[in-house]
């Protein structure tokens, strides 16, 4: 996760968010159903870039994944944290050049601080690019995962929720730029095979009393568009004008984020939400799986949509932040965001373009 920007507001500390009870309530849902594959501008298209544009996030439903597949996806996931320590440990993220694998609690970095969670990240299942001196260092980002071989089923629920998760986001990708008053098709040479997205299943251990409860700290994800799937215990919360706003579990919908890509490409039109997640305090775990539909690595350059000056005039451009600085080259801007989370992967396979601390 790329640390985030600084926050425009000032955050309250964290496991303290006070939201208006004006936006609790109107905490919105996107029917992707209802927007249908329309490629023609229509008032729920008006309503879609308001939303992302004005609250910078929505619930998505209508987005025609089984519920049997859902539950299939989470309740592999929950076991695969239920295995021995050292049968996570053998497909440790350290261990992939490809930034891979498994980070056990506290192992990855956001805003400085370490993350109370333990996550395994995949990517798209692909051959890794040759190594020579003459290869930029971002090919590293693609490869193969590596998979637990003591359950086989992951795998095969992790490779189809790709497949799923990649179609629901490229049809919601499409929305957008119709709400843009873009060809659907704009995009599409970004988002070609091969594919570059990103996938994670998370637990988020409960929290100890008077202990750090940092989840994963604040920050905006790098991609295009992040697919969230949350169960009922809640802790996610998004950063508006009025301070952290608790986005609480809704059943078979996603959370969906704008990331850093999209605003990109939008000139600062779309923003790239920040958001956190508060440790859980029942005394059970969290879980999520996020899906993160980012730029192919082969697509080189995000491009600059060309908006209707209507729109164009409420575009202020990406957020800049000399911390955490944006590049239009997609390989560069990925490995960025990798090294900076995880420092282990960093410094044994990136010694050069380690961050230093
Ligand atoms: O687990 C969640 O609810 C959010 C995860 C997240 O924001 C991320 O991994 O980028
Ligand atoms: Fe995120």
């Amino acid at each position: 996760m790329s640390t985030a920007a600084h926050a425009i507001f000032p955050a309250p500390p964290i496991g303290h968010a006070a939201p208006s009870s004006a936006l609790r309530d109107a905490l919105p849902v996107i029917d992707l159903a209802a927007l249908g594959d329309a490629t023609r501008h229509t008032p729920l298209h008006a309503r879609l870039a308001h939303i992302a544009r004005d609250i910078g996030f929505f619930y998505l439903e209508g987005h025609g994944i089984d519920t049997a597949q859902i539950e299939r996806l989470q309740a592999i996931s929950r076991r695969f944290f239920e295995l021995p320590p050292q049968a996570k440990e053998r497909i440790a993220i350290r261990n992939s050049r490809h930034f891979r694998g498994y980070t056990g609690v506290g192992g990855e970095i956001t805003r400085l601080r370490p993350d109370l969670r333990e996550q395994i990240d995949f990517g798209e299942e692909l051959p890794a690019i040759d190594e020579s001196p003459d290869t930029p260092a971002w090919w590293g980002l693609q490869g193969p995962n590596q998979w637990p071989g003591e359950l086989p089923e992951l795998q095969r629920e992790i490779l189809a929720w790709q497949e799923a998760a990649r179609q629901v986001a490229k049809r919601l990708l499409q929305a957008f730029l119709v709400a843009l008053e873009q060809p659907a098709t704009a995009l599409d040479a970004l988002v070609a095979p091969p594919h570059n997205n990103r996938l994670k299943i998370i637990r988020y251990p409960s929290q100890e009393h008077g202990r750090p409860d940092q989840g994963v700290g604040a920050h905006k994800d790098g991609g295009l568009l992040t697919l969230l799937l949350q169960d009922k215990v809640g802790g996610l919360q998004v950063l508006t004008p009025q301070g952290w706003l608790d986005v609480p579990p809704r059943e078979n919908a996603f959370v969906v984020n704008i990331g850093e890509m999209l605003e990109l490409a939008t000139n600062g039109y779309l923003r790239a939400n920040e958001h956190r997640v508060v440790s859980p305090r029942s005394g059970a775990s969290r879980y999520s799986i996020a899906y993160f539909f980012s730029p192919s690595l082969h697509a080189q350059e995000v491009p600059l949509l060309d908006l209707p000056p209507h729109l164009a005039r409420l575009a202020r451009g990406p957020e800049s932040d000399p911390h955490n600085p944006l590049f239009t080259h997609i390989g560069t801007n990925a490995l960025k965001g990798r090294l900076r989370s995880h420092l282990d992967v960093a410094q044994r396979y990136y010694p050069d373009l380690a961050p230093r601390r």
